[in-house]
């Protein structure tokens, strides 16, 4: 089933592009990879697809409603949109602003007016889920880098989204740190979610991601391949180790 639709999306900034004629459709239950060098645009479609910016020209549709300015101006299809599609961000102090982590994880499904009983359940399964339990009490602003992500994600699958999407989610991780990640997205993937996750370590997501997206430093996309594609593709694999 066709979740995302994009055609002919362009982003552009005051002074400079961010994304070029972008046309892709992505289905539910898949693993994208969105690769590419420093200032490809990874960031920026991931910013589109969230309801967070809107394209300067293009169409954007989730689940065939498309995403407008108009659509994204009413606040109760904005919150509809962030409940259906979760959002990580590369800095994730911006998105961390509760007093503690249990607080943190339960303000999303409050705010969907959720009953405290349904809210206590989620913030339990969701603090096991990312293996935060242990930090329930503490306050997130003064957590470690890994610890943030993992909050962050535990905060936003609260809300239960069909989509996550993660803006390098493996960066200042130790290695050990990047595997329970990764294992934890494939679990996500599993349980029936689709993860559309930003990066420029091919290394680090060949094993997990099954379509890569490849952006060039001119905003565009240059290649969608599949894993098997890209196995068959050892001059792009090189230069996806290169990025
Ligand atoms: N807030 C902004 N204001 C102006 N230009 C921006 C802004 N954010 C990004 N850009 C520009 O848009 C282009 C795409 O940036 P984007 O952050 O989407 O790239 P990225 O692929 O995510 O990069 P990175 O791997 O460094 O995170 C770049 O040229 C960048 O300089």
């Amino acid at each position: 089933m066709v979740l995302i639709k994009l055609v002919n999306i362009c982003y552009d900034y005051p002074d400079t592009c961010g994304l070029k004629d972008l046309s892709l459709t992505v289905n539910s239950g898949d693993f994208v990879c969105l690769m590419g060098p420093n200032g490809s645009g990874k960031s920026t479609l991931l910013r589109l697809l969230s309801g967070l910016a809107s394209p300067t020209s293009g169409t954007y549709q989730f689940h065939d409603q498309p995403i407008t300015t108009t659509y994204l101006a009413d606040a109760q299809n904005r919150q509809q949109l962030h409940q259906r599609i979760g959002m990580v961000f590369q800095n994730t102090d911006v998105q961390l602003f509760n007093t503690s982590v249990t607080e943190e994880v339960a303000f999303g499904p409050r705010q969907l007016g959720l009953s405290a009983a349904m809210v206590a359940q989620r913030v339990a399964d969701c603090l096991q889920l990312t293996d935060c339990a242990n930090l329930a009490d503490r306050v997130p602003y003064q957590l470690s880098g890994g610890e943030k992500k993992r909050v962050a994600l535990a905060s936003v699958l609260a809300l239960n989204p069909e989509i996550l999407l993660l803006d390098e989610p493996l960066n200042g991780l130790t290695i050990a740190a990047q595997q329970q990640m990764l294992t934890l997205l494939q679990r996500l993937q599993a349980a029936g979610k689709t993860i559309i996750m930003a990066s420029h370590n091919y290394q680090q997501v060949q094993a997990v991601g099954e379509r890569f997206i490849i952006f060039n430093s001119t905003h565009q996309v240059d290649a969608d391949l599949t894993r098997a594609d890209l196995d068959q593709q050892p001059a792009r694999q090189a230069q996806l180790m290169t990025l």
